[in-house]
């Protein structure tokens, strides 16, 4: 963590002699001042110029790198000329915590090697207004280049037409003006606390690796912008309010699997800090295969890759030491182009954690700094030949996600236009072939690592600014409008970036105090609680036995636990539920198995009329007995007098079935009559016998038959 100005950050350190020293103590460094006054003395001089721009001269007047000779140092590289100190990212909304706006895109293309020192490439040449022509220069005939450049946004192809960009670097700009283009503005950006990506795309040979890198005689925009970032952390670290972490981490993609660059941790470095190793390694492919990582999925990165080394850098010269340690291991060889190619995708992590020591909270951000390796056309040599294939598959997948990404805004211009990358196989299985512009849903992430790891970056979670280096020689003319074309539609993809969110650590002292107070509280509303429950299950002696009693327990349930309202609620309910068992033996008793106190309760609810009618009833019923009795006696005393006279059989037999039939279903009705009545009787006689015993005489006597 960086604090205020570390020693070794206030140090004003010397050259180290020696090439080596322990990892991760504290590398042998250049001079940090160096680094950070680079920074510093350019910004003020525009500050206090209250220009535009700032010319090399200036900064190099003020700068103390002066002491250092024109020839070691980059900085001094008279190709530092004039500096426009605009901000280059582009069009954008920009509120406080969003950033909305698009890729920004610049094109840098690359100065000839050899031919007239300028060429057409960098001068401002109306359009079509010089005539194709070659050039003679120094007994030799070179051809005229088919690019222009009319103004800084624009650059010309004689037949094809114009393409138009954030920017187009001219041919002969320095690095340290690209950076303050491309790598400052980003820096800027990613000390507010957005995500943000650089990368460098182009054809093999093209410039990329010089861009970011640079060389020993001049610094890449990696070396610039990480002393930019230092510096400004120092300034902000100044008044002890903010601290810093820095951490780096390095991969390459390489042959579609990926590396980690830090993983060997070499212990050595040749070369002096914040110029690429690489360039100094004497022989390619020299570096053994590491081992391979897996992405995943991430919620909080978008995705990750597993066991990437992550190394704290507390100055400039440190991290640029990791970054050379993993020059070291990038895979590196010699194409038709470029005798030193890289063969990977190189990718810089630089993760940027701030935290406020007053209230403790902290914003993590991180800038990725991505070196792809260049499309390139087959080779013979079989190495060369797969790995090219790979590095093509991947940059046309990257193509084909920017192309989606862009696809409802690309304009007819890229039409009917493959994004193969140059040279390829001729492979247009993944290319767009005619832009309908309708936007499609599916991004194809996934078709390649390189895609899989710039996704959160590509899908909004980053600020985004693509560095297209161009080779103008007529005869890479196809590679350059591939590369014009990939840009072009890079310029569409919209961006819409939040600011990495505040993190709450709680790790200062107040945030301390603060969350001891609070479980203190808590512990003590626990305690009243528990003290409360003891009360009330001793005061229903629920909970005097063991808890592991079943009888205990079922007291509980049953008195509803430890809540009062749930006992009295069941108690409550039990008395209900038996009153309506009672009202519904009530009801579906029989009436005769009632009991003489049901009997009276239920009289007792009559009202007194009912009474009465249910007397006159009765006593028709008793007239009706008596009646069917006589009857029943006549009949009786017939088949007696009949027996008698010994005539029965005969009078019976002689008698009529028919008459002798309805003699006995009459008996029949008779005796179901006199049943029925009785039942009646013995019902009035006991529905009337309360009444009557308080009020009246007996009625009946008994029910007996007379
Ligand atoms: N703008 C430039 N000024 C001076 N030299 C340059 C410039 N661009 C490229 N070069 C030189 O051209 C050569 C190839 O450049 P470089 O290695 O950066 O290309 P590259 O795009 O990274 O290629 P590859 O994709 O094969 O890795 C190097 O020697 C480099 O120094």
């Amino acid at each position: 963590m960086i604090q205020k100005m570390s020693p070794s950050l206030r140090r004003p350190s010397t050259r180290s002699s020696s090439g080596s020293s322990n990892i991760p103590q504290s590398p042998p460094v250049r001079s940090t001042s160096s680094f950070s006054n680079l920074r510093r003395n350019s910004i003020r001089n525009v500050s206090n110029s209250g220009s535009q721009s700032v010319s090399a001269s200036t900064t190099r007047s003020n700068s103390p790198l002066r002491s250092i000779s024109t020839k070691s140092d980059p900085f001094l590289h008279p190709g530092m000329i004039r500096v426009k100190r605009s901000n280059s990212i582009n069009n954008c909304s920009r509120k406080n915590d969003t950033y909305t706006g698009s890729i920004t895109v610049t094109i840098r293309p690359k100065p000839r090697s050899t031919g007239p020192p300028h060429d057409n490439v960098g001068l401002k040449l109306p359009r079509y207004s010089q005539p194709r022509s070659n050039l003679q220069y120094g007994g030799n005939t070179f051809v005229r280049d088919p690019w222009f450049i009319t103004d800084e946004k624009t650059i010309v192809h004689e037949e094809i037409g114009e393409f138009k960009f954030d920017h187009v670097f001219a041919s002969h700009c320095t690095n340290l003006e690209v950076y303050e283009r491309t790598g400052k503005p980003m820096i800027d950006k990613l000390l507010m606390g957005f995500n943000a990506t650089i990368f460098a795309y182009g054809m093999t040979g093209s410039g990329k690796t010089f861009t970011m890198s640079g060389n020993e005689q001049e610094l890449g925009l990696i070396p610039l912008s990480v002393s930019y970032l230092f510096s400004n952390i120092m300034e902000q670290s100044m008044d002890g309010d903010k601290k810093f972490d820095v951490i780096i981490s390095y991969l390459e993609i390489y042959n579609e699997r990926i590396y980690d660059l830090l993983e060997s941790g070499l212990e050595e470095s040749g070369s002096r800090p914040g110029t690429p190793s690489r360039s100094y390694m004497g022989k390619s492919n020299s570096n053994a295969m590491g081992v391979e990582l897996k992405i995943r999925d991430d919620s909080k990165y978008g995705v990750k890759v597993i066991g990437l080394t992550e190394r704290r850098c507390e100055s400039t010269e440190e991290l640029l030491r990791w970054i050379g340690i993993g020059d070291k291991s990038r895979k590196i060889g010699e194409t038709d182009y470029n005798t030193r190619s890289s063969r990977s995708h190189a990718i810089v992590l630089i993760r940027l954690t701030s935290t406020d020591v007053n209230n403790g909270t902290s914003r993590s951000s991180t800038l990725s700094l991505c070196d792809l390796a260049g499309s390139e056309r087959a080779t013979g040599q079989q190495e060369r030949r797969k790995e090219g294939s790979f590095i093509n598959k991947s940059l046309l997948a990257l193509g084909t996600v920017i192309s989606k990404l862009s696809a409802d805004k690309t304009t007819s211009v890229d039409s009917n236009i493959s994004t193969t990358p140059t040279g390829s196989s001729g492979s247009s299985s993944g290319s767009i072939t005619g832009n309908s512009g309708i936007p499609s849903n599916h991004i194809p992430y996934r078709d390649s690592k390189l895609t899989r790891l710039l996704q959160p970056a590509l899908s909004g979670d980053s600020i985004v600014t693509t560095i297209c280096t161009v080779d103008t020689r007529n005869d890479a003319a196809a590679e350059t409008m591939n590369t014009l074309r990939f840009a072009s539609r890079a310029k569409n993809v919209a961006l819409h970036v939040s600011k990495k969110s505040i993190i709450n650590n709680g790790n200062n002292d107040g945030d301390k105090y603060h969350t001891i107070e609070l479980l203190r509280r808590q512990l003590e509303d626990q305690r009243r609680l528990i003290s409360e429950l003891k009360g009330r299950s001793s005061s229903d002696g629920s909970l005097t036995q063991s808890p592991c009693d079943n009888n205990t327990r079922d007291t509980m349930v049953t008195s509803g636990g430890s809540d009062p309202n749930l006992a009295l609620m069941k108690a409550e309910n039990r008395i209900l539920k038996y009153k309506l068992e009672n009202c519904e033996k009530l009801l579906d008793k029989d009436v005769v198995d009632l009991q003489d106190s049901e009997i009276v309760e239920i009289v007792e609810m009559l009202p007194f009329e009912v009474g009465t009618l249910l007397e006159t009833k009765f006593q028709g019923l008793e007239s009706q007995i008596r009646q069917y009795r006589k009857y029943t006696q006549k009949l009786e005393n017939k088949i007696m007098t009949m027996e008698k006279g010994g005539h029965i059989a005969t009078s019976l037999t002689g008698c009529d079935d028919t008459e002798v039939t309805e003699l006995r279903k009459m008996l029949e009705r008779k005796d179901k009559m006199i049943e029925a009545l009785q039942s009646a009787k013995r019902l009035r006689d006991r529905a009337l016998k309360p009444l009557t015993n308080a009020h009246q005489p007996h009625i009946v006597e008994n029910d007996k038959l007379i």
